[in-house]
């Protein structure tokens, strides 16, 4: 049953998931910054339907992920980025071509990618398909990565690479290199505490209190970042409802805000939720 995994009622692959993930988190409304079913949050080129292609696009990379994962499995683990990251590029341009050119879900296809890989490489491997296994060869997969993409760039050129000169953040590519340390202490030892929507929100606001988020810095400076962090903790400490979270919506599209590098935080703790 090589690609599937046995959970309580059902039978289901990391690839499903992965784009059950996608839809789950475009579909949470509210969602303070982000587009939502309510709004395009602080956004003024995307919006839901646009989302939705862009979910149609990426969806069948995941299992190209998978299978590639698989594939390699017996190469070592320092080689195994090389070998994902030509796909991962074809999978961005899928995704621009079906928004024209607009950055939907490029956190989103790095992060759900390499979930992918790493599970394919474990069934390869004949290992059990775990949470904590599963981070592991994340972060194998991704041992490096920061000192070579970021450390060792005197010119910066993307977002996440003038972070790190001018800030020291590590952005995705940090978060994956540390097994997505964020999500494993910050959300998945609180998930059985809220049910349904709620469950999903009350993981984004956790998120949202603890991410060094790179889309945060590039629009609102460490300041803006700040922001979100101690509003997010607030209404952690405090109570929340739907409510709340519009008003936080509203604070932050004032701010032009979006905590996009927590949303695709959100979609990759929702897979690893569903892991034992
Ligand atoms: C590494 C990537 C994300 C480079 O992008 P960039 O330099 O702009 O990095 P940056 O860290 O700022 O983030 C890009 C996106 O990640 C998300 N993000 C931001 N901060 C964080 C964070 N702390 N944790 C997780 N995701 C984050 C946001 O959505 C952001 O827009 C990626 O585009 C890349 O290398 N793509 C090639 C395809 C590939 O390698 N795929 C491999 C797996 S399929
Ligand atoms: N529901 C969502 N709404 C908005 N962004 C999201 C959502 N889900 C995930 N994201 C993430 O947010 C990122 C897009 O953020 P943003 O538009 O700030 O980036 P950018 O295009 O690099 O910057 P800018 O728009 O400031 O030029 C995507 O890479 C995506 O992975």
């Amino acid at each position: 049953m090589a690609g599937l995994l046995a959970t309580e009622s059902a039978v289901i692959s990391i690839p499903a998931m992965a784009a059950r993930a996608l839809r789950l988190e475009l579909d949470l409304t509210p969602k303070p910054g982000l587009v939502d079913r309510a709004n395009n949050g602080s956004h003024q080129d995307m919006d839901h339907a646009l989302f939705l292609r862009s979910i149609a696009a990426i969806t069948p990379w995941f299992s190209v992920f998978e299978l590639a994962g698989r594939e390699h499995a017996h190469k070592e683990a320092s080689v195994q980025l090389r070998l994902l990251r030509p796909a991962g590029i074809a999978c961005e341009q899928a995704m621009f071509a079906a928004t024209g050119g607009v950055n939907t879900h490029k956190g989103g296809v790095f992060s759900l990618g390499l979930l992918c890989f790493a599970a394919g490489r474990l069934q390869g491997q004949c290992q059990p398909l775990h949470a904590e296994t599963l981070c592991r060869q994340v972060s194998e997969i991704c041992r490096g990565l920061v000192a070579r993409e970021l450390a060792a760039r005197p010119q910066a050129v993307t977002a996440g690479e003038k972070q790190f000169l001018e800030y020291g953040l590590t952005g995705a590519r940090g978060e994956a290199e540390q097994g997505f340390a964020t999500v494993r202490r910050a959300v998945l030892p609180y998930w059985h505490q809220e049910q349904g929507e709620r469950r999903l929100q009350h993981a984004l606001l956790r998120l949202m209190a603890a991410n060094p988020d790179s889309n945060l810095v590039s629009r609102g400076g460490i300041a803006g970042l700040r922001y979100v962090q101690d509003y997010a903790a607030t209404l952690l400490a405090g109570g929340w409802d739907n409510d709340a979270l519009s008003e936080m919506d509203r604070a932050l599209m004032a701010r032009r805000l979006s905590p996009g590098g927590s949303a695709d935080l959100l979609a990759v703790a929702y897979v690893l939720a569903q892991l034992p």
